[in-house]
Order: structure tokens, then C-alpha cells, then sequence
């Protein structure tokens, strides 16, 4: 779940670029990149790192430009390392730009067929280097003179849809000519566009989420439907068509959960009402299964789980505390490339207030436990802070199988609540109790905010992958690559390109 931006303006854009990434900076914390559109002319920077300390001054001075693209990056696919930054550029048929929030299921039989039949050549392992080369492709094959209309760009991007699997939402800048943004026919990653009428005419900003457009002063116009192409040529007029064959909405249920800013609305569902949903229902499930009195307070584990904890703590009538203060210096931990790096984080990141558990029975509160890496240490912060009871409970489900579509949990085998029961993952993570929110309370808790949404991609809580193409065959070579003896290799290459310490723990 990778952040990507795009705009179309009248003015030089590399700010707006910039502060739009922060914007999606939680979506994405290994490398950022910019590239902007001068005079047919595309001038781009990436690198490892957060948006504030991947761009300098003279970055910033060389993005010239009055439209572009911009991205942040959650590694998925290949590795971390910089060449696997984004953007992407290729320089034929035209010269395109790409950002891509997402991951293909498919790249490997399409890398072969772009060096075997396309005679394109992919320089990484990258799926989204793979994604443009597609593009690029298909644009090759409908571009019939030197300058590219709307409807060639929508045919291409209809053959993009039937050649790639899995999920991706897309900005492509293509040199002199404009943006153009698409969503896979599931609709399983987020993709809006935003409207700013200025003295100067109109502008266009295409984004990951709708705080980038509220935030940069743009009116939401709306979500880019499933399947759905927009285009924005330089002088700013938008054309926009449904380019897949049978397009059908699944927005993935773990971006309410934890991924996406609580202040987004995603396909109509204001992912900050429905973590209050969330609470509600976990709320009625706590009611079922500990007895009422037996919690003296409910605390949230900053920050994702505050909505869900302030509501169930609302409807159990116990009393809500923060019991654990957040360095707002140390990034999301789950985001982080690897386990050491991931447990070290949480302790530095949280700590606790230890009056505040005193003597006390407390009810841990997260929005979900996936690795078990901050349960583990939050339950053991609690107990050494003297709690009496620790209770745990998760705003969503177990998570049980790989996610395919990017979030960068490929294998089985480090999901905490893999091949464990409730009463065993309690165990694991040291806690007196623990309550799991039920799969479908949690799809009501997006429905009820948005009642047209009614299918999700929610494969790693019921193992449904809705793309239809992954099977346990390709799950298990998917693991095999993941557990390759390259991995801490490319690990610590990112530690020492990010510049952190080495990890307390190895995996
Ligand atoms: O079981 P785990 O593997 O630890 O993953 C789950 C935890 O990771 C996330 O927090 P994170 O620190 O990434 O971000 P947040 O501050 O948005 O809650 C999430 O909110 C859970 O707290
Ligand atoms: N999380 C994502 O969206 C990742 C995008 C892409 N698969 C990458 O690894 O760069
Ligand atoms: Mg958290």
C-alpha cells in the first residue's frame, strides 16, 4: 500500500507534489520519488527514505514543471533497494512516467513475455517496472502517429486490464501529452480525483486518498470506479472511461482497518466512521464473552486502534485512558522492512504511563494483530507496569493467509494467528484474554457507513483472493522466494541505506 499522486496544473507543481506525499506518508515509508513534466522534458528524483529527508533544496529546484506524478513506497515486490524506487520511466513509444500502489500477481509470466514477445527489457525486480513496461507496450501497439488521443490511451489501458493480474492503481505521466490514472477492474487499492478551480484555470490532482486532495485545497470530485481510466491532458481537460470488460468494486477491507488515515473517505465509506463501527461491534462481542465488571479501563494502542477503543469504551460504559504515550518521531511499525527493525520500533515508539495500570484489570485495544510483534511487547509494557489483567482485543479478525494485493505479508508462516487457535495466539502474546472481531462485523462496519459497498477483497482474514488467479501453489512459491537466503541480505542493504541501527533481535 504504497501512496501515489498526480497532477495536472497551471503552475510549477513540485511542492504541491511534495506536500501531497506527505499527505500519504503513512502509506509508504522505505522511498519517495517525484517526476515532473517541463516542456515535454521529464525531470525526477527517488530515493530511500521519508519524503522530508529524501528531498533536498536542489531536488526540489530541478522538479520543473507544471504537471507530474509522485510516490511513496511500501516494498511488495523485489526489494528494497533504491533502483526499485519510484517512479518508473520508460522513454519508448513515448516518454511515460508510472507510480503504482498495489502488487501483480501475474509479473513473473509477464516478465517473460516482455522479454520473449515484446522485447522489452525489465531492469528490477519490480512488478510496477513490469506494470509499465505493459503500459508502454500497449500504448505502442494503439499509438498509430507521434501524438496519442484519449481513446488510444483508454484501448491501451483496456489491454493493460487483460493482461495483468492483481491489484494496482495507477498515475502515468506520458511526456507533452498528460496523466493518465487507472484502477484494476476489482477496485482493490484506492484511487480519487480532486478538482481546484484557480485565476489561472482548472487543476486536476489524482491521489491515494482523499486527505491529499482536502489537504492540498482540492474539491473530492470522486472515486476512480473499478476498471476506470481517467485522463488529463496538459491544458487540463478531463476525459474518463470504464475500460475493463466486467469491472466490480472490492476495496480491501484492511485499508479501514489499519492502512489507510482515519481522515480519508474511501469509495463513499469514511474509514474513521467505520473503525467507530468497529468498536460497536467488538464492543457487543467483549459484552458476550467477559463478564461485565470484570474491566476497569479500555485503552487504545496508539494510533491506528483510537477510533475502535474510544466507541467500544463508549458502549461497554468503562472508562477510556491512554495509557501509552507515542514518540511521534518512530514511523508505523508493521510498514517497517523487518522483523528486528519491527520489534525494536515498538518499544521505542510506545511507552507506558505506569499509573495509569496500576492494580488495574485493562483492556487492550488494537485495530488488528498480525506478526504479534507490538501484542507481544504492549501486553509485556502493561504487566511491567503493573496491570492485574491484561485483555486484548483486535478491531479485526485473525489475520490468516498471505495478502497478494500490497501489503507486504506473503507468508504463512509469520502471521502469529496461522495454525493457532484464539486461546494459543492468547498465549503467544502473553495476555489473560482475548477477543477477536468476527469477519463479518467487520464487513458490516464498512457496509453500514456505505451501504453500496458489499464485497471486499478480504483474503487474509478468509483466504479469498477475488483476482481468482492465486492458488496454494503459487502461495507456496511465494514463501520459497520469501524465505530465500537473499532476504536478510536485502534487509540489511535498506538498514544501511536508511541509516538506522542494527536491529536489537535477528529474525
Ligand atoms: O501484530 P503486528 O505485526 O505488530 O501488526 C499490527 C500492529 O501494527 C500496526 O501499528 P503501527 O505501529 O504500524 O502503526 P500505527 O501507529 O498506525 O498504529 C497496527 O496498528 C497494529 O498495532
Ligand atoms: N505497497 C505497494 O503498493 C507496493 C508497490 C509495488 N508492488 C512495489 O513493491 O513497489
Ligand atoms: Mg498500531
Amino acid at each position: 500500500m504504497c501512496g501515489i499522486v498526480g497532477v495536472v496544473s497551471q503552475t510549477q507543481v513540485n511542492q504541491l507534489l511534495y506536500d501531497a506525499l506527505l499527505l500519504l506518508q503513512h502509506r509508504g515509508q522505505d522511498a519517495a520519488g517525484i517526476a515532473t513534466d517541463h516542456n515535454n522534458m521529464f525531470s525526477m528524483y527517488k530515493a530511500n527514505g521519508l519524503v522530508r529527508d529524501v528531498f533536498r533544496t536542489r531536488n526540489m529546484r530541478s522538479l520543473l514543471g507544471t504537471s507530474g506524478i509522485g510516490h511513496c513506497r511500501y516494498p511488495t515486490a523485489g526489494s528494497s533497494s533504491e533502483e526499485e524506487a519510484q517512479p518508473f520511466y520508460v522513454n519508448a513509444p513515448f516518454g511515460i512516467t508510472l507510480a503504482h500502489n498495489g502488487n501483480l500477481t501475474n509479473q513473473a509470466e509477464l516478465k517473460q513475455d516482455m522479454f520473449r514477445k515484446d522485447r522489452r527489457h525489465i531492469n528490477t525486480d519490480s512488478d510496477s517496472e513490469v506494470l509499465l513496461n505493459v503500459l508502454a507496450h500497449e500504448i505502442q501497439e494503439v499509438s498509430t502517429s507521434y501524438s496519442l488521443d484519449p481513446d488510444a490511451l483508454f484501448k491501451a489501458v483496456a489491454m493493460v486490464h487483460r493482461r495483468v493480474r492483481g491489484a494496482y492503481a495507477v498515475v502515468a505521466q506520458i511526456a507533452g501529452v498528460g496523466l493518465l490514472a487507472f484502477r484494476d477492474p476489482y477496485g482493490i487499492r484506492p484511487l480519487c480525483i480532486g478538482v481546484n478551480e484557480t485565476d489561472r484555470g482548472t487543476e486536476y490532482l489524482v491521489a491515494s486518498e482523499s486527505v491529499a486532495l482536502e489537504g492540498m485545497g482540492f474539491r473530492f470530485l470522486r472515486d476512480i470506479a473499478p476498471g476506470e481510466a481517467v485522463f488529463i491532458d496538459n491544458d487540463s481537460k478531463l476525459y474518463e472511461k470504464q475500460c475493463a470488460d466486467n469491472p466490480s468494486l472490492n476495496p480491501c477491507a484492511f485499508e479501514y482497518v489499519y492502512l489507510a488515515r482515519p481522515d480519508s473517505v474511501i469509495d463513499g465509506a469514511s474509514v474513521y466512521a467505520t473503525r467507530l463501527k468497529m468498536g460497536e461491534y467488538l464492543a457487543d462481542k467483549i459484552r458476550r464473552e467477559i463478564p461485565s465488571g470484570e474491566i476497569d479501563v479500555v485503552m487504545p494502542i496508539p494510533d491506528s486502534s483510537r477510533p475502535a477503543a474510544i466507541q467500544l469504551a463508549l458502549k461497554l460504559g468503562i472508562e477510556y485512558r491512554e495509557g501509552f504515550i507515542k514518540n511521534r518521531y518512530i514511523g508505523r511499525t508493521f510498514i517497517m522492512p523487518g522483523q528486528g527493525m519491527r520489534k525494536k520500533s515498538v518499544r521505542q515508539k510506545l511507552n507506558a504511563i505506569s499509573s495509569e495500570f496500576k492494580g488495574k484489570n485493562v483492556l487492550l485495544v488494537d485495530d488488528s494483530i498480525v506478526r504479534g510483534t507490538t501484542s507481544r511487547e504492549i501486553v509485556q509494557m502493561a504487566r511491567d507496569s503493573g496491570a492485574r489483567n491484561v485483555f486484548f482485543a483486535s478491531a479485526a479478525p485473525p489475520v490468516l493467509f498471505p495478502n497478494v494485493y500490497g501489503i507486504d505479508m506473503p507468508t504463512r508462516d509469520e502471521l502469529i494467528a496461522h495454525g493457532r487457535t484464539v486461546d494459543e495466539i492468547c498465549r503467544e502474546i502473553t495476555a489473560d484474554r482475548l477477543v477477536y472481531q468476527d469477519l463479518d462485523a467487520l464487513k458490516r462496519s464498512i457496509s453500514d457507513v456505505n451501504p453500496a459497498l458489499q464485497n471486499f477483497e478480504a483474503s487474509c482474514f478468509d483466504g479469498v483472493y477475488v483476482t481468482g488467479d492465486v492458488t496454494p501453489e503459487y502461495l507456496d512459491r511465494l514463501e520459497h522466494a520469501r524465505n530465500s537466503p537473499n532476504k536478510p541480505q536485502v534487509e540489511d542493504a535498506v538498514r544501511t541505506q536508511l541509516n538506522l541501527n542494527p536491529p536489537v533481535a535477528a529474525e
